[in-house]
């Protein structure tokens, strides 16, 4: 495909069964429309280079033509080959290029870059990748599959290899996506579940189940009910490739304990499921009560934080609502179901006192909505001006989702 391309993918809440999914128990997820990744690619001046610029973590680099032939990629049925573990060849080849990276932000999201621009793009140069997010990033909402989804679209059209229908990505189109950015996170955290990118990846909401295969059986939820809920985010920094590596060394010392946690949590998603397809005023306690469970589960294998307790032992002094940590916990972010009964001006105090004394960031946001998009070339020319600024490290995230987000920018994104 030709240059421009503009790609979008958002970020997720994760309302019943982290980390028990990574070892193939159920859990849902739902995607949160307005905390986006954008990712605009463009041609270089220099028809030599590879460029990374992502402002977000402080991320601008250069990779040359003569850098870049060292790699011998793999073809795609080798790397998916792979889904266990990736490529080992491969990854020895990138070692070299990633070596100049500093943190492991900055080492894991340019790791994940090319390892699919290798596998997708081949010998393409004199390109640049500008990531921009409106999402907080390492904070539990699903950043790594929204910038794993967002590269896997891209390269994968920059590739040739999604191009059947342009006004509509195809089920087998997003089920490429799917595919490739399983192993951009893969990239990013060694043992993901899948359930992020997949609901990055298909929008809307999820109940994801991995199967001892490495199959994933996937339920859509289309219809997923508008939940009163509060998001916090402690912005406690913490790394999900860590917090997961903690659980399997505590499942490792503790199997007969924690294996049964990791059940119930499973059952826990199970039992929400129904739930949710059936949301009313009579079962919203009974919500309620399983996500008191979870986060108790979630406490006992080492997921929280004593930042995250903050939101939970307010929320439960002032008796306004039920809280969770989600996504892998360690800090980040947790959300509040609101009691049927928690008056405005109590929900008014409970978000001020956790921006005010501890400086959190509350959001009151919808869950669902759509999945990976793209916009096609000529519309990201005709409004190239407008765009453009915004992937700059200046650029204000209001700015960007006023001038992007699918729904509501006016932009003809493609679903
Ligand atoms: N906007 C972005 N720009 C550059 N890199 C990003 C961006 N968003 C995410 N990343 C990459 O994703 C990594 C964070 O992934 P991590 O899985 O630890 O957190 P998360 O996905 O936000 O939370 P969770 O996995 O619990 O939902 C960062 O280290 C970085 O490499
Ligand atoms: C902690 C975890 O369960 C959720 C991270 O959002 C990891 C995963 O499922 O890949
Ligand atoms: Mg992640």
């Amino acid at each position: 495909m030709s240059l421009p391309i503009l790609t979008s993918a958002p970020g997720k809440v994760i309302i019943f069964g982290e980390h028990s999914a990574v070892f193939n128990e159920p859990a849902i997820a739902a995607s949160v429309n307005s905390l986006r990744t954008y990712l605009l690619v463009t041609e270089t001046e220099d028809s030599d280079i590879v460029e990374l610029d992502f402002p977000d973590i402080g991320l601008d680099h250069k990779w040359h033509a003569k850098e870049l032939s060292q790699i011998a990629a793999p073809s795609r049925i080798a790397a998916s080959e792979h889904s266990k573990n990736l490529n080992p060849a491969l990854n020895a080849a990138l070692e070299p290029l990633l070596k100049p990276l500093h943190g492991s932000l900055q080492y894991h999201a340019a790791y994940c870059f090319l390892y699919l621009y290798s596998c997708l793009c081949g010998s393409r140069r004199g390109v640049k990748f500008s990531v921009k997010s409106s999402s907080p990033i390492g904070a539990g909402l699903g950043s790594s599959a929204s910038i794993s989804v967002c590269l896997a679209l891209a390269v994968g059209k920059f590739g040739g290899h999604l191009n059947s229908e342009p006004e509509k990505l195809s089920k087998q189109e997003l089920d490429f996506v799917n595919e490739w950015s399983f192993i951009g996170e893969k990239c990013i955290h060694g043992t993901p579940s899948g359930i992020d990118n997949a609901v990055a990846t298909y929008g809307n909401a999820v109940l994801f189940q991995r199967q001892p295969n490495a199959e994933t059986k996937l339920e859509h939820i289309l219809n997923f009910p508008q939940i009163p809920m509060i998001l916090t985010n402690t912005k406690i920094p913490r790394s999900t490739k860590v917090l997961v590596g903690g659980v399997q060394d505590l499942i490792t010392r503790q199997p007969e304990i924690i294996s049964p946690i990791l059940k119930a949590m499973g059952q826990l998603a199970s039992r929400g499921a129904k739930i949710l397809a059936d949301l009313n005023e009579s079962n919203l306690a009974d919500l309620c009560e399983l996500v008191r469970i979870n986060h108790g589960l979630l406490t006992s294998i080492g997921a929280s934080h004593p930042g995250l307790e903050v939101i939970k032992s307010l929320s439960d002094s002032m008796s306004i609502g039920s809280t969770k940590l989600t996504g892998a916990g360690g800090g980040g972010c947790a959300f509040t179901i609101l009691n049927q009964d928690a008056s405005l001006k109590d929900i008014e105090k409970f978000k001020n006192t956790l921006e005010t004394q501890y400086n959190y960031q509350t959001y009151t946001t919808g869950l669902g909505g759509p999945g990976c998009v793209f916009l096609p070339s000529e519309e990201i020319q005709q409004n190239i001006s407008v765009i453009e600024p915004l992937f700059k490290k200046s650029a204000n995230v209001s700015d960007l989702n006023a001038a992007l987000l699918p729904g509501i920018s006016g932009l003809k994104w493609v679903h």
